[in-house]
């Protein structure tokens, strides 16, 4: 197979950057997260780039990172929760080994990402319902674009990251 870069979807919370590292630890590749190389690219934060700059300038931004990560060879890429909004990333998904779609409910995001302080940063209000209502508009708007993507997927909810890496190696033919 030409590509061995595995890339990581979902919505926010569901644990790709968690997950990508356990993937990578298993396998001996390099992991990478898409929205700390975009911090990296723009100089300053996700919440700064909405703030300063908008939404729009972060999607375009986010294209270009994500273009560039997704050809790297025996690499997990975690992407951000909205990644796949744009088509020239759905399109680029199409050239990896594998896109996984991790999945779950709105509670077990709630209850990750408001408890989550290490990254906030990274996770600005997205509309102005913000909080759980957020969750509820945007998973239901994503998820047919999620499936569309997803080569895999994957429910994490009551499962631990370790369990969730095991099972999509098994999946993927990937487990040692
Ligand atoms: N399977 C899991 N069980 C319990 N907690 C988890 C699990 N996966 C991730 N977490 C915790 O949930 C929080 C969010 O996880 P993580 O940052 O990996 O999600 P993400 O999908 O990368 O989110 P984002 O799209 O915002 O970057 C973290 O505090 C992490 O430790
Ligand atoms: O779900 C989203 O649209 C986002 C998720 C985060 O990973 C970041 O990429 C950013 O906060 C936007
Ligand atoms: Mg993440």
């Amino acid at each position: 197979m030409a590509s061995s870069c595995l890339a990581l979807v979902g919505y926010r919370g569901t644990g790709k950057t968690t997950v990508a590292q356990y993937l990578a630890r298993t396998l001996s590749w390099d992991w990478v997260d898409a929205d700390v190389e975009i911090e990296l690219a723009a100089g300053k934060s996700i919440a700064a780039i909405f703030a300063d700059d908008g939404e729009k300038a972060f999607r375009d931004l986010e294209v270009e990172v994500v273009e560039q990560l997704l050809d790297r060879k025996d690499t997990i890429v975690a992407l951000g929760g909205g990644a796949v909004l744009r088509e020239e990333t759905r399109k680029k998904l199409r050239t990896v080994q594998a896109t996984v779609w991790l999945k779950a409910s709105v509670e077990t995001i709630e209850g990750r990402i408001f408890g989550d302080e290490t990254t906030a940063g990274r996770r600005p209000n997205l509309t102005n319902a913000g909080g759980r209502n957020e969750i509820v508009t945007l998973l239901a708007e994503r998820t047919p674009i999620y499936t569309e993507c997803a080569t895999l997927e994957v429910d994490t909810d009551s499962k631990a990251p370790a369990e969730i890496a095991e099972a999509i190696l098994k999946k993927l033919g990937l487990a040692t």
